[in-house]
């Protein structure tokens, strides 16, 4: 069976590593540097890094400079989200060597534009698809954003390469993984689906490990790496076999 691939996540606000509560502006706890938490990330066997301009993805201003000088250190595969909705800042995203970028708002609000993208770019684009039960949230997750299903559905149809699931009641809530909304998706798209929001122990990341037979690929991983619930070396070894 193959592996579940896990993703710790940088995400940027105001040139510091933070993680958020729901997604809210103002509950950040600041983790310092985001070039040294991501090479830690690095150092510790990652294959993959989550790499987020927050404030490009709430329109508060951008950290285009640093998050480049970060995605370009490393030698492992970076996704790059946040601010991504027109042609301008997706050559500045790609222009960081990321691996692949995911977008979150334009997907809602300029449905033409990402068809275009997504026939031009293949799977270096993948679509977030961020929820609060099934309404999509965009505009860092302050606007409501459409039906979950129906954006799906659209997606699949125009090519769409792999979609990032966040259930944004539980991210940055260390509660565990909505186990059952990524089953959902998974039965109603044979794409890759990423899983986002709510890790809290390596438990949890062996259940969404038991979801890699429906379509589940990978794992972005927050919090709980931050408040040292474990460290990735175990998280990785967690879901190795
Ligand atoms: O990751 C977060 O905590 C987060 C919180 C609030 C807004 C966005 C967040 N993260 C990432 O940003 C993209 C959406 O950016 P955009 O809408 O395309 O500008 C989202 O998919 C998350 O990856």
């Amino acid at each position: 069976m193959a592996k579940l691939e896990l993703l710790p996540a940088v995400d940027v606000r105001d040139g510091q590593a933070v993680r958020l509560v729901h997604g809210e502006s103002g509950t950040e706890t600041s983790y310092g540097s985001p070039l040294q938490a991501a090479l830690a990330w690095q150092s510790a066997g990652a294959e993959w890094l989550h790499l987020v301009d927050l404030d490009a993805a709430f329109g508060t201003g951008d950290n285009r400079e640093l998050i480049s000088e970060v995605a370009r250190a490393m030698d492992i595969k970076v996704e790059l989200s946040g601010g991504i909705r027109d042609d301008a800042s997706l050559a500045a995203a790609l222009a960081t060597g990321a691996t692949r970028v995911n977008i979150g708002t334009a997907a809602m609000e300029d449905p033409e534009w990402v068809a275009k993208i997504i026939a031009e770019h293949g799977d270096k684009i993948a679509v977030g698809l961020d929820v609060r039960g099934t309404t999509l949230r965009g505009r860092g997750w302050t606007r409501d954003g459409g039906d979950l299903w129906e954006t799906l559905a659209r997606l699949d149809s125009e090519g769409c390469a792999r979609y990032v699931v966040t259930d944004i009641a539980k991210d940055g809530t260390l509660q565990g993984p909505n186990l059952q909304l990524l089953k959902d998706v998974c039965a109603r798209t044979d794409r890759p689906v990423v899983a986002s929001g709510g890790v809290s122990s390596l438990d949890d990341l062996r259940a969404i490990a038991e979801l890699v037979p429906l379509g589940v690929e990978g794992s972005i991983v927050g919090k709980a790496l931050y408040a040292k619930a474990f460290t990735l070396e175990e998280a990785l070894e967690a879901v190795s076999r």
